[in-house]
């Protein structure tokens, strides 16, 4: 997997292939969209890291999230570049490592409400279809497959219960060393599947051909496999 920067003098970006795994939170996007990545070799585009980053940088700046002309100007200003670190995929805004601040619930949910933000779509468009770059890419969001990479040769769309979504976040904040609760994860996990699924633009959604993948009961291993089958044009 690599995370090398849009390079716009390379060969034409739109001759890549593309794999989109959009999917709700904590459906396993991340995770998987990473392994897979690496297996094919393939650069890797976090897209909901895009729109934290984004929010983060504005509460550094005092920018209010209901100010939209505000945000789009932090959506062009701001500087956003990946670095793989061991396992660890590290965010940097504007040169400072913000990966711990971007991990939290907070940013994910200020991250879901500069998304509902049409303006503020709009304004990283471009910057997430740099990523497409030979030999290929993984793009993982919620709307990779339906608008910005609506022609992508292979689509994957990821859910699993709510619950068992909420159980697999509070493992991995409770890893981290982060207190949280289990009920207070599924209410802001059902709040933000609801704003998500329900904004007007780029809704979280399936694309109509999208395999859907259930993750709810199977493992990790078991999920690369069955999205590496659908690259590799074999059924999941
Ligand atoms: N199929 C799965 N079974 C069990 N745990 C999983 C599975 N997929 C992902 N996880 C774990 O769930 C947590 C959230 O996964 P993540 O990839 O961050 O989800 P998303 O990007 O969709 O929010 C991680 O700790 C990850 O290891
Ligand atoms: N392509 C995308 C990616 C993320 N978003 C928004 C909606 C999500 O709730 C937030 C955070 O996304 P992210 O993928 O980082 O969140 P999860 O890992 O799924 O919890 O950003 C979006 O609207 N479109």
């Amino acid at each position: 997997m690599t995370n090398a920067p849009p390079n716009h003098s390379a060969a034409a970006p739109s001759a890549a292939p593309v794999l989109t795994i959009d999917g709700p939170s904590g459906s396993g996007k991340g995770t998987i969209s990473r392994l897979v990545a690496r297996e094919l070799g393939w650069h890797y585009l976090d897209s909901g890291a895009l729109y934290r980053a984004i929010g983060v940088a504005a509460g550094w700046g005092d920018i209010d999230l209901a100010d939209p002309s505000s945000l789009v100007r932090c959506a062009f200003d701001t500087d956003i570049t990946f670095r793989e670190e061991g396992d660890e995929l590290l965010v940097l805004i504007n040169g400072t490592d913000a990966t711990a601040e971007l991990r939290t619930e907070t940013a994910g949910a200020a991250a879901s409400a500069i998304a509902a933000i049409p303006e503020v779509r709009s304004a990283l468009k471009d910057r997430q279809r740099a990523f497409r770059q030979p030999p290929g890419l993984v793009a993982d969001g919620r709307d990779m497959g339906t608008v910005i990479f609506p022609d992508a040769a292979h689509k994957v769309f990821l859910t699993a219960s709510a619950e068992e979504r909420a159980e697999r976040r509070y493992k991995q904040l409770k890893d981290k060393g982060v207190p949280v609760t289990l009920a207070g994860l599924l209410r802001e996990i059902l709040a933000r599947d609801a704003r998500d699924a329900n904004r007007a633009v780029a809704p979280l959604k399936a694309a109509h051909d999208a395999v859907c993948i259930d993750t709810t009961g199977i493992g990790i291993d078991e999920v690369v496999r069955r999205v590496l089958a659908t690259v590799q044009g074999k059924a999941p």
